[in-house]
């Protein structure tokens, strides 16, 4: 099965909020057909209405994808709709922290293949990053097949580990906002030092997109384009030395924000 076969036997969408969202624009970006989509929520955005997918329609049968993206808590309200599809033809893919591979198969039929999935928000604009793995019932082309669908909005990793996905979510999962609240935090200081809010704004996102997109495309590492901004006795060292602190600089500070993120993730897993 490709993304062909997709649009040809459907998408079906369980939860199409923030991060459903992201994720249907980028295929639809991508000339995934809306005709091929169907979503089911019981609170569709404008955005979603205007699309043109299927909304809380009849389902197909039988659809090759059924993309799960309802928060863990709504898990047990929401796999109802989707059941009858299971130990069929039908790959599931689910994108809810926390929630276990184990936990769809109770749901939705122990022979049917499953994926789970931790993906991030810059799917909306191309540039996600999921990390994927599958249950025993996953075949090769079912993972190529998820791997096909999320590449259409960024880069996908496959894991070996089920474990790993904890320690994911808290890196890339909900990584996104800590790298926003960055930019809130640089703009602030920007403001601080005298800057306009609107200045200091424009200033902080450029500098956070460009810096990204330059250590993406560098062939440096992130700690030599560290180096190469750095002066000798100047204006960034003097910065540098107050955000690496190790006491109460940016290393302690991070690592505890992602040990506290995937804590969590291991929490709903057994809430
Ligand atoms: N927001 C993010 O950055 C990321 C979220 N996730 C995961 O994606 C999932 C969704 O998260 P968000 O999109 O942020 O939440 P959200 O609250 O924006 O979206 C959830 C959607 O599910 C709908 N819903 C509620 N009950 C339902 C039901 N019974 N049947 C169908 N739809 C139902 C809601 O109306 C809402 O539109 C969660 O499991 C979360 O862990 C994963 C990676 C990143
Ligand atoms: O905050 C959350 O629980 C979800 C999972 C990763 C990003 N957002």
């Amino acid at each position: 099965m490709d993304m062909q076969d997709v649009a040809r036997n459907g998408l079906v969408l369980l939860g199409c909020g923030k991060m459903g969202s992201a994720m249907l624009q980028g295929w639809l970006n991508g000339g995934l057909p809306t005709a091929s989509v169907w979503v089911i929520d019981p609170n569709p955005s404008d955005w979603l209405r205007a699309t043109g997918v299927h909304i809380n329609a009849d389902l197909p049968e039988s659809p090759a994808i059924v993309l799960i993206a309802v928060k863990p808590q709504m898990m047990g309200d929401a796999l109802p709709a989707i059941a009858a599809m299971g130990n069929g033809g039908t790959l599931f893919v689910s994108v809810a922290a926390g929630t276990p591979i184990a936990a769809f198969e109770d749901a939705l039929g122990a022979q049917s293949p499953i994926v789970r999935a931790m993906p991030n928000t810059p799917a909306a604009v191309g540039r996600g990053i999921t990390a994927i793995i599958g249950n025993t019932h996953a075949s090769a082309g079912d993972m190529d097949l998820a791997e096909d669908l999320l590449s259409a909005v960024g880069q996908v990793v496959r894991l070996d580990d089920e474990g790993q996905m904890d320690a994911v979510t808290g890196v890339s999962g909900s990584g996104p906002a800590y790298v926003f609240h960055m930019i809130e935090c640089m703009a602030r200081a920007g403001e601080a030092q005298g800057l306009a809010p609107d200045l200091a704004m424009q200033l902080a996102k450029a500098t956070v997109a460009g810096a990204g997109a330059l250590a993406e495309a560098a062939e440096e590492t992130p700690a030599q384009l560290r180096v190469n901004v750095t002066s000798p006795n100047g204006t960034t060292q003097a910065g540098l030395e107050v955000l690496m602190n190790e006491t109460d600089g940016l290393p302690p500070l991070m690592e505890n924000t992602v040990r506290a993120a995937a804590d969590r993730s291991r929490e709903l897993r057994d809430d």
